[in-house]
């Protein structure tokens, strides 16, 4: 139980942190976090709710059908068919999903079904990659408003325990193993997504 509140204290902090930088605009964007493997347990954001106002009620703990083990009063995310999908597939601790300008203009400079990649820029550490000149590329996926066929799409590019999947005018989802790690390689593409829009084009390539 002591393991469950502390994962609950992680994820409300990221989402205050996340609220004041008007990550959450519309009711956009949920977040989840891992607190049991088998069976799969998680807390993932309630649906449609302003994530900028924060209470009790903000997180539901759900299985791995995304129900709602013990509040029945209130939907889980929409989108938590892929926090399920990357949980399922990975070693992943926490996932992150966000609606900014600059990840949604990202996505419009690119065809969907490819992927744009970011280098030369010191925060692609926070990454992972420390090598000279590492490049970091991201997959960009139709937005399709079926869950489960979205889901599809998303499946492909969970090829570890972190990741990144931009979703067509839509948003980001990272996912890694810890809270602190999700937050900081958020971060870190919303970074690289700025950078490279303020940037002239040469620092982007598909
Ligand atoms: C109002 S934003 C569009 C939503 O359908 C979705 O993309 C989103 O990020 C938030 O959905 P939610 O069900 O609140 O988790
Ligand atoms: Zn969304």
């Amino acid at each position: 139980m002591e393991h469950f509140f502390t994962r609950l204290e992680e994820i409300k902090e990221i989402k205050q942190t996340l609220a004041k930088r008007d990550w959450f605009l519309g009711t956009s964007g949920n977040l989840s976090i891992k607190v049991n493997d088998h069976p799969l347990l998680f807390l993932v954001t309630a649906s449609g709710k302003d994530k900028t106002i924060h209470s009790s009620s903000d997180f539901l703990v759900v299985d791995e059908n995304e129900q709602s083990i013990w509040d029945q009063t209130k939907n889980p995310s929409a989108e938590a068919i892929l926090h399920k999908l990357i949980y399922k597939n990975s070693n992943a601790g926490c996932v992150l999903h966000v609606h900014t300008i600059a990840n949604n203009l990202i996505t419009q400079s690119f065809p969907t079904n490819k992927e744009v990649s970011f280098s030369g820029s010191e925060i692609i550490k926070a990454l992972g990659l420390w090598e000279e000149n590492a490049e970091i590329s991201i997959p960009i996926i139709p937005n399709h408003a079926h869950i489960p066929t979205l889901g599809e799409a998303f499946l492909p590019h969970i090829n570890g325990n972190h990741g990144a999947v931009l979703i067509h005018n839509h948003g980001i989802t990272v996912w890694a193993e810890t809270a602190f790690e999700a937050k900081k390689q958020l971060e870190a593409y919303e970074f690289l997504f700025q950078l490279t829009l303020q940037s002239k084009p040469t620092s982007l390539s598909v």
